[in-house]
């Protein structure tokens, strides 16, 4: 038997079309969305993601501000670019893509974006209202991954999922919205230093690998019937990706998210989400 496929293609679009009307409304009101983005470097796949990001700001109606930086650039350039971005008020939401080149300061540039602006939930303050259970833009992927299972009626409440990974944009605050009182599930954080992660595996009624290595989830590491979500992203010596969960789990898990086709396309709509709903919430 199969896994039914998690179409984050056909959910994303689903949600770009109730996105649609809702920035009809907001326009009408002489609202518009503006997407910002921040590209630093010459990163194929980063330049791909912005890419991806700005055609679903057209399909919608939100307007684009695109800045672009050389990987050369130092700190004070992309801060100055960051204060830019907070002082124009055509950008309603922006992002910084990760991740920043070698040498730079991450985290000293997403502390410096205004956090009500900041359209990834990834602003520590944001990070710290999802820590405390308060309203903030949600980080894309995680809430991407938390639509896509609800879409297709897989059960989050009581669940036991497995996170595999521990980066900013999935790894951490994964586990923080899985174990809200809406969600209900009890997490397990795995990542390179788990001494035993097959054993995790197996109890998982649902696994998100987001570790970034190729084929890391085997066969034998899933339980039958378990919903597994491949969010890592290594490449081929031909650029094609290559997820962190081996072909051969499609005929023991019950669900599957494809990759590319999957999570991708949900991180990308949930921008979308925060945009136009930060929007919304200017507009009252
Ligand atoms: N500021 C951020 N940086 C990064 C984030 C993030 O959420 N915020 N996440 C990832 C990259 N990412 C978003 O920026 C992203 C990854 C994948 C896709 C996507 O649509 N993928 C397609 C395949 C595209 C391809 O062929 O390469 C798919 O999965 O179908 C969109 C966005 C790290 N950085």
């Amino acid at each position: 038997m199969s896994a039914q496929i998690l179409d984050g293609k056909a959910t994303a679009a689903q949600i770009k079309s109730e996105l649609k009307e809702r920035v009809a409304v907001l326009r009408e009101r002489g609202i518009v969305p503006g997407l910002g983005t921040l590209l630093v470097g010459e990163d194929p796949g980063s330049q791909k993601y912005v890419a991806g990001k700005h055609r679903d700001c057209a399909q919608v109606g939100i307007a684009s501000i695109q800045r672009e930086l050389p990987a050369s650039a130092t700190q004070e350039e992309i801060e100055d670019v960051v204060r830019e971005l907070n002082a124009d008020p055509a950008c309603t939401g922006y992002i910084v893509q990760l991740p920043l080149p070698k040498g730079i300061d991450e985290n000293r540039v997403l502390e410096l974006m205004d956090p009500d602006k900041d359209a990834d939930g990834l602003h520590p303050m944001n990070l710290g209202r999802l820590v405390l259970n308060e309203p903030a833009p949600l980080p894309c992927t995680p809430y991407g991954i938390v639509r896509l299972l609800r879409q297709h009626g897989v059960e989050l409440n009581g669940a036991e999922v497995v996170v595999v990974g521990r980066g900013v944009t999935i790894g951490r605050p994964m586990p923080l919205l899985l174990t809200r009182r809406s969600e209900n599930a009890t997490v397990t954080q795995c990542h390179t230093g788990t001494r035993d992660l097959s054993a995790h595996l197996r109890r998982a009624d649902i696994v998100v690998a987001a570790a970034g290595v190729p084929h890391l989830i085997k066969p034998e590491d899933v339980k039958p019937g378990a919903a597994v979500l491949d969010v890592g992203v290594s490449r081929d010596e031909n650029g094609k990706i290559v997820g962190d969960v081996h072909p051969g789990v499609a005929e023991v898990a019950g669900w599957l998210s494809p990759n590319p086709g999957g999570v991708g396309p949900m991180t990308r709509a949930q921008l979308l989400v925060n945009v136009v709903e930060a929007a919304e919430r200017a507009a009252v």
